[in-house]
């Protein structure tokens, strides 16, 4: 009988990303064991006969790691005993979801390398895992740098053994000497003598990278200032430039913090897994660089390892003026690691509401001088629009106009405010002014349609531009106390970047009948 602990449910998460290749199908261990012999002594079958891994042990693990990327990537790879062992389809989550930056339109997109995306791995390992994925999957290039001989060297070789994408990735060696920075490309030695163990293949579920007991243990920064060899600034060299840089920081500060996940073995090196003040200063230290070289690289990441961390990190970023900050959750088996995103590229704009969402705008003309009455604002209102070239239905028994205006009667409406005879030319002159060197430069019209950055002006301009429905929207005139007007304007339609120019035509009509009509202010409703 099931315990009450195997009965309770779990809420669903999200473990995998939907363009990973592993998200349909998980690896089948029984199927990798037949195709590949030397994976064969790793998989076992539990009683229910399904196929197993034994994740305790180094060697499994490796030899799946060894098979995935074989069988599924076409990659020949191989690591030397204890150095950490990525899963592949974990790792392939993080290159995916830069995938996703780089095609959303948050930011604009970078168009520096033409075609060509550049990444930068910050600490490749000696798996060099995210330059062979990325070159792998979406033909990425990259420059994967690390500090130590064992992951220069083993990084070159995992690429050389690949020479279907070999000139897509190159390593570059940090090193730090006493303070005097060195870095240098390494010439990936021409001959290799990879390891092709053909056979073998398995699967991966969860990943605590940890290291195996050591005595290692660098001395602990009361500070948490990170001290290490440089990470991005005096790396990357003069006039370089990336779409983005990726990395999976040492996590911890010591190899005790690191412990042992008794339910993996993925090794990892206290070089791997720690440094000084641990990944909240190791990030840290990235985020400083990354202000220095904001124009080096459009998307800055980071895989974050503990919840707390992403809230300092996030605050630290908002500090230093960042434009957008972004995040994400790997869920990694029975643990939990965060990407971090961010940018100093501004923002796409999007045009700000409630201008663009009403779909029904009122104002109110106060102070109405006394020869004007209801009718003398609704023949206005008619030929506000009339001007403009749309058609208007004028209703005097209910007060009501109805109006369709076409793109280029909306845009006409907008631009022609001159035609409009007492219109609000007189009423602003300081909008005037604006006026006049946004939006008709040539022609001296002397005021505009409302008071705003010419930024916001160039939005109305895409908006007019995408506006290909004719509008259609009425306008109703109510008499409420005594030299009191509302106006009432609805619009029919409701899709698309509709309401975003019926506002706007709205506001303007309401400039026009105030100046035209009233001794004092309208209020909007
Ligand atoms: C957790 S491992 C990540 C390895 C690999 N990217 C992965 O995901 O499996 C961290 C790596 O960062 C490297 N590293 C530490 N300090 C570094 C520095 N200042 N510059 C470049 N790499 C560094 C370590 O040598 C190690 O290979």
């Amino acid at each position: 009988m099931p315990s009450k602990k195997n009965k309770r449910k779990r809420p669903e998460r999200p473990t995998i990303h939907p363009k990973n290749k592993y998200s349909d199908n998980p690896p089948d261990f029984s199927l990798l064991a037949s195709l590949y012999p030397s994976l064969k002594p790793f998989v076992f079958y539990s009683r229910d006969g399904r196929p197993r891994i034994d994740w305790t042990d180094f060697n499994s693990t490796r030899e799946l790691t060894r098979v995935l990327l074989l069988h599924d990537h076409g990659l020949n790879w191989w690591i030397p005993d204890g150095q950490l062992c990525p899963t592949v389809p974990n790792r392939s989550n993080y290159i995916h979801w830069i995938e996703d930056l780089l095609s959303s339109d948050i930011i604009p997109k970078n168009n520096n390398n033409g075609d060509i995306v550049r990444g930068f791995d910050v600490g490749t390992g000696a798996n060099c895992i995210y330059p062979l994925l990325g070159a792998s999957l979406l033909g990425w290039t990259f420059v994967g740098a690390d500090v130590t001989d064992v992951a220069v060297e083993w990084a070159e070789k995992n690429v050389k053994c690949n020479q279907h994408i070999s000139e897509l990735i190159k390593i570059r060696k940090v090193t730090d000497c006493q303070g005097a920075i060195s870095i240098e490309d390494s010439n990936c030695g021409k001959s290799v003598n990879c390891e092709n163990k053909m056979d073998g293949n398995a699967t991966v579920v969860e990943e605590a990278e940890r290291l195996p007991s050591s005595s290692f243990d660098p001395p602990l920064d009361m500070n948490k200032k990170y001290s290490g060899p440089p990470l991005l600034l005096g790396v990357v060299r003069d006039g370089e430039k990336f779409d983005f840089c990726m990395c999976n920081p040492p996590f911890f500060e010591t190899m005790e913090e690191a412990g042992l996940n008794p339910k993996t073995a993925c090794g990892g090196t206290p070089e791997e897994m720690v440094c000084p003040g641990g990944e909240k200063a190791f990030i840290t230290r990235i985020i400083e660089d990354s202000v220095v070289l904001k124009e080096s690289f459009w998307w800055f990441t980071s895989m974050v390892g503990r919840k707390v961390n992403l809230k300092f990190l996030t605050s630290k970023l908002r500090e230093v003026g960042v434009t957008i900050v972004k995040t994400t959750e790997f869920v990694q088996g029975q643990t939990c690691r965060w990407g971090l995103a961010w940018s100093f590229v501004p923002p796409v704009r999007k045009i700000i509401s409630p201008l663009v969402q009403k779909n029904s705008l009122s104002f109110t003309l106060e102070g109405l001088q006394r020869q004007f009455s209801a009718f003398h604002v609704l023949q206005s209102i008619e030929s506000f629009f009339c001007l403009g070239g749309a058609s208007c239905k004028l209703n005097a028994s209910s007060f009501v106009v109805d109006i369709t205006a076409s793109n280029d009667e909306c845009k006409a409406i907008l631009r022609d405010e001159a035609k409009h005879p007492n219109g609000a030319a007189t009423c602003n002159p300081l909008e005037a002014s604006h006026s006049s060197s946004y939006l008709h430069p040539s022609n001296n019209l002397s005021f505009c349609i409302s008071v705003c950055s010419p930024p916001y002006l160039a939005l109305i301009e895409q908006t007019l531009i995408n506006l290909y429905m004719t509008a259609l929207c009425s306008c109703q005139v109510f008499q409420q106390i005594p030299g009191t007007l509302l106006v009432k304007a609805s619009l029919q339609h409701r899709d698309g970047p509709v309401p975003g120019v019926f506002s706007l035509i709205i506001q303007q009509l309401e400039k026009t009948l105030r100046c035209k009509f009233c001794r004092e202010k309208a209020t909007h409703n």
